[in-house]
């Protein structure tokens, strides 16, 4: 075998397989190695995707895409181009959760990831650039893997978690393949399961914290901007002691966001302002419980906040519009064990005559009649009939969001929210949901999902090559999905539909460069930011290699 022929067939950047043209397989020493039949890349994309069909469940179609994905990229993107509504819950949540379960046992190929071990700090550098392999790197999404959706701790397994995103930032937004590098640091697992399990491929041994896992971090980082010092860094899935911490570190130095805080934040304000849009009311008049205050709760809450101070109100005053709840059921300024990211959103018990009942969701509801609900709480099952309906006795549309992902864990469903309500809830979910046929009307649930903000988000920084992200950035992406959403129709969603990701994200990520350049927080100059964007726009098609 020689190295041309190997390194181009096995190289999922370059490889075409079937499509490899005459001229081509001359040039590179491929002459007989393929079959003789030259195939278009639609011939091939039809031929996969009966594959892909053949597959008796959703496990087994992600097998089938992730061979596909690592032999050959274009491919797989072209394919999900086509059929991006259906291959969303395959290659990302929920099946994803599935996979990432099981990653150690149907492991075939890392992925052309880059492992981190916490065993292995002086490495650090070396692994990202090995990964790399001399492609130059514009977005990193990294994991330790220690809150992997709402699953708790999966080891080096969340890697695929890292895949999955960046698939999406390729069919949403159209980052190149090629410029991307998921990355795992396996900083150990506190998961008894996967320790017990001879075949797990991370490190055998218990989480490390302190100050050894900042320095593995911290080491991660120097490196990640000295090889990659045009990429946007890309945080997801940490642990709820840890994630916050990391963003606050380097929000300001460099080109960064977390997912869970940032992403979801924008997604939820994103879909309530749809909704408010829908109910005609005004976001000053709203109350918020925010029910799970981890990551993804205090992103929300903050996000929010920023809109409510940007529409007027003082911080003091903004922040009487929120309820978080938590385990130990409303959060007040003297519950014991408070996250730095709660703290600033706790009440105080001179404020209700029953304080001392607040103690579960059901409590708080019927105290404080809020009109907003979210679930963070990885609880299954909580938005209950009595909660939903007490809520929907005192607000004329109760906007209720279970995020809780993957579907397992979801607070409530769709097709529950709107028949304990009579149809009047505004709901997004994690997952994708079903239309909910009721009396007549056909209800669209949007996907309160973080999916639908990161890639353009992303997209647009990397574009306008933004030194950092900032409120004034993330406040303008979050308004950028209002024109897409028709209100006006009956059973309207409060977000986008996938159907349209390519669209909004493309929109998104125009408006997020502009509001860069307007800033001046791009590294280089740039005269057009919509042009910007255009230009980064990578289309899966065969480039001519001879
Ligand atoms: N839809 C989206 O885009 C999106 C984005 C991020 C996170 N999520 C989902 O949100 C959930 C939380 O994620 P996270 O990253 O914030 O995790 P996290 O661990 O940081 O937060 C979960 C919070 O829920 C609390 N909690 C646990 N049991 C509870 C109970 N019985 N009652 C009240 N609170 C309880 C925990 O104490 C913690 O504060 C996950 O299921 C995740 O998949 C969804
Ligand atoms: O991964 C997802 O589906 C969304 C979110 O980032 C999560 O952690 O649940
Ligand atoms: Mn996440």
């Amino acid at each position: 075998m020689t190295t041309t022929t190997a390194s181009i067939l096995n190289n999922p950047f370059l490889n075409k397989g079937t499509a490899f043209t005459q001229a081509e397989r001359q040039a590179l020493g491929l002459v007989g190695t393929l079959p003789s039949h030259v195939q278009t890349l639609d011939e091939q994309a039809t031929q996969a995707y009966a594959q892909f069909q053949s597959k008796p469940n959703n496990l087994e179609k992600r097998i089938f895409l992730m061979s596909l994905f690592n032999e050959n990229r274009t491919l797989f993107f072209r394919l999900m181009d086509d059929h991006v509504v259906e291959f969303m819950p395959i290659v990302y949540d929920p099946t994803v959760a599935d996979s990432i379960e099981e990653y150690s046992h149907l492991f075939t190929d890392p992925q052309n990831a880059a492992f981190i071990s916490v065993d292995d700090p002086d490495n650090i550098e070396a692994s990202l650039k090995n990964a790399a392999d001399g492609r130059d790197i514009r977005l990193v999404v990294v994991t330790d893997a220690e809150g992997i959706l709402g699953m708790g701790d999966w080891g080096v397994n969340g890697v695929d978690i890292a895949v999955g995103k960046l698939m999406v930032y390729t069919a949403a937004a159209g980052i190149d393949p090629a410029q991307v590098l998921p990355v795992s640091i396996d900083a150990g697992t506190n998961n008894e399961k996967l320790l017990a399990d001879p075949l797990y491929l991370g490190n055998h041994h218990k989480r490390v914290s302190g100050d050894q896992y900042y320095d593995v971090i911290d080491r991660f980082v120097t490196a990640e901007q000295k090889l990659f010092p045009e990429s946007l860094l890309h945080w997801e899935d940490f642990g709820r002691s840890n994630a916050q911490v990391i963003l606050d570190k380097y929000k300001d130095k460099i080109a960064t966001f977390n997912d869970d805080i940032q992403g979801t934040g924008m997604v939820v304000l994103a879909g309530i302002l749809g909704a408010l849009n829908i109910s005609k009311e005004d976001i000053k008049d709203q109350k918020f419980v925010t029910f799970g205050a981890g990551t993804a709760g205090m992103g929300i809450a903050n996000q929010i906040l920023d809109e409510l101070k940007r529409a007027g109100l003082s911080e003091d005053e903004a922040r009487k519009h929120f309820y978080a709840v938590d385990k130990q059921g409303l959060l007040f300024n003297d519950t014991p064990d408070l996250t730095a990211a709660q703290k600033p959103f706790t009440r105080d018990r001179a404020e209700f005559d029953n304080a001392d009942d607040l103690t579960n969701l059901a409590a708080v509801v019927k105290t404080v009649h809020p009109t907003v609900l979210i679930g963070t709480s990885t609880q299954p099952g909580t938005f209950t009939e009595d909660i939903v309906k007490d809520m929907a006795a005192h607000t004329e549309r109760p906007i209720i969001f279970p995020l809780s992902n993957p579907t397992k864990l979801a607070e409530a469903t769709a097709a529950d929210l709107i028949k304990w309500t009579d149809g009047k809830a505004l709901i997004a979910t994690g997952i994708p949901a079903s239309d909910v046929d009721y009396k007549g009307t056909t209800y669209h649930i949007g996907q309160g999902n973080n999916a639908l903000m990161y890639p353009g988000l992303g997209f647009g920084l990397i574009a306008a090559k933004a030194k950092v992200l900032n409120g004034e950035t993330l406040s303008a992406a979050c308004h950028a999905l209002g024109g897409i959403v028709d209100t006006t129709q009956p059973g309207a969603a409060v977000l986008p539909p996938v159907s349209q990701l390519t669209e909004f994200s493309q929109k998104l990520a125009e408006i997020v460069a502009q509001s860069v350049v307007d800033q001046k927080l791009n590294k280089e100059p740039i005269t057009d930011a919509k042009q910007a964007v255009a230009e980064m726009k990578w289309v899966p098609a065969y480039q001519n290699i001879d």
